[in-house]
């Protein structure tokens, strides 16, 4: 099953493999064709349809697929407005041809005649709200004749995640959709087929440029705040700390604040005036700390717990009492990982250990990226947290959904960029699910240290990776 958002992601990421969507669109229409000749004999007359989206490109290439049927292609709407240039190509590769193609200019215009087929490619996935005109009169003149109807992607005007169908909606008997199926077809009184389009794996396997889709979409959705983000680190450490928590506001938190040992505050403070940085009693934490660390949790979207705090007993056991009694969201790193699979808690945790962490948590891991990934989400599963376990290719998963990410280069090996990409998963589980953001946020910092390392070669630093967040979260 796949949802339209998701599928946007994917299609993303295979123009990135260099699939573009020109190129699914030549499969899609090609597929259609294959459905449409396997309803039809040669000779029998087929209408397309089509809207001026991609749904309707769809159509538009079908149309070149089905020379042997009678084919008209009813365009809804003045070719000038159609709303995508692979759409549009794909309109004006019929002039070539002796296919009869139509412009329905306005609603009176339309004359579906008495067709055996009729291919539906009015709306796909782009529909909002009611069927508006022409789409409206034509959608009726379909539901009232007695042609068979194929529906492209999804009868035009039901919704392809929830089922719901707008004002006006198609009555499909047959559908081929794309790539994979669709949670709001399953419940349709029709006949739907699934079809390859051609897709690289690689585009779902791994994270890509189109993951950062998701990124926009929070915006859009968001409550206009980017999230306030507490880091609790420091102690034998203190670079720690203030990487994570730079990395957070370089990934866009509005607010970060510190939670540091005394002795070790003024020094972050010192890093960057942009933190907040507050400390509490001693040079590491301890028991004693936790009722006020859970206090200044309070209101904060998401705590990082665990950069340069050190695995000092105490600490361990507050880490575990603040894990027991905290239920927010919270990005854990480093020694506190440790803690993690013996707590009973209601947080919501992405943990983001390397190997050796991995392992002493109770993890297993194999040389072999795809067993990695496999032994990745059986433990996800278990411990009941996100994961994000790092190396040569990161594996992402929250027991159900795995991931794996393969930007980055080995100069990053070098210290503080597990911080940075703690602080960049803390910021982005502000806006987006845990699993999400720690996909986004290991396919940013892979892509920040690679734009450094082609930048300057060797000598990459973390405090280079902090800086480069920003131009690796935007999109294109
Ligand atoms: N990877 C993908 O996502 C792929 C998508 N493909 C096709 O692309 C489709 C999505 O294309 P688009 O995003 O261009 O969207 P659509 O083609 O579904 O619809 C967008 C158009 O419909 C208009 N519209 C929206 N709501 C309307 C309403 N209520 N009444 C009348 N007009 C309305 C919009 O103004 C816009 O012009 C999919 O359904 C599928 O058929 C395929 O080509 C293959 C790959
Ligand atoms: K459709």
């Amino acid at each position: 099953m796949i949802t339209a958002g998701e599928m946007a992601v994917v299609d993303a990421n295979s123009e990135a493999l260099g699939v573009p969507r020109k190129q699914l669109m030549e499969s899609s229409g090609n597929a259609v064709a294959r459905a449409a000749r396997g309803m039809t004999s040669p000779g029998d007359a087929v209408a397309l349809v089509c809207g001026r989206g991609n749904n309707g490109g769809d159509a538009l290439v079908a149309a070149r697929f089905l020379r042997d049927r009678e084919v008209t292609v009813h365009l809804l709407g003045r070719p000038e407005t159609i709303a995508t240039d692979i759409a549009r190509e794909n309109w004006d590769a019929l002039a070539g041809t002796e296919l009869d193609a139509r412009v329905v200019r306005d609603s009176a215009e339309f004359a579906l005649g008495d067709p055996d087929l009729v291919v539906d490619a009015m709306l796909g996935t782009g529909v909002t709200g009611a069927l508006r005109e022409p789409e409206a009169t034509a959608a009726a003149a379909v539901n009232d004749c007695d042609a068979t109807v194929l529906s492209v992607d999804v009868p035009s005007g039901v919704d392809s995640d929830t089922g719901e169908a707008a004002g006006g909606a198609v009555t499909a008997d047959a559908v081929v959709t794309f790539h994979d199926e669709k949670p709001g077809l399953a419940a349709l009184d029709a006949d739907v087929t699934v079809a390859d389009i051609g897709i690289p794996e690689a585009a779902e396997t791994f994270v890509g440029p189109g993951d950062l889709l998701r990124l926009s979409r929070a915006s859009d959705s968001h409550k206009g705040d980017h999230g306030e983000v507490l880091v609790v680190g420091g102690g034998p450490y203190t670079g720690a700390p203030a990487l994570a928590a730079q990395a957070a506001l370089r990934a866009g938190a509005d607010l970060v604040r510190v939670a540091a040992p005394e002795s070790v505050a003024r020094e972050i403070q010192g890093y960057s005036e942009d933190l907040i940085v507050r400390g509490f009693e001693g040079d590491r934490l301890a028991p004693k700390h936790v009722e006020d660390l859970l206090a200044r949790a309070e209101g904060q979207d998401v705590v990082v717990f665990g950069p340069g705090l050190g695995s000092a007993g105490e600490t361990l056991d507050a880490v575990a009492d603040f894990l027991g009694a905290y239920e927010g969201t919270a990005v854990v790193d480093a020694d506190a990982l440790q803690v993690v699979p013996e707590v009973e808690t209601d947080a919501t945790l992405v943990c983001t250990p390397h190997q050796g962490e991995l392992r002493k948590m109770g993890g297993e891991t194999a040389d072999d990226p795809a067993e990695r990934a496999a032994l990745v989400e059986s433990f996800a599963a278990e411990v009941g947290h996100t994961l994000l376990v790092k190396g040569a290719q990161d594996v992402i998963s929250d027991g159900e959904r795995t991931r794996r990410n393969r930007t980055g280069n080995p100069g990053m090996t070098v210290g503080g960029t597990g911080d940075v990409l703690a602080g960049a998963t803390g910021a982005l589980a502000c806006v987006l699910d845990p699993p999400e953001a720690a996909a986004v946020a290991a396919w940013a910092n892979g892509t920040a240290g690679d734009r450094v390392a082609e930048r300057q070669g060797n000598g990459l630093t973390a405090t280079d990776l902090v800086a480069e967040l920003p131009g690796a979260l935007r999109r294109g």
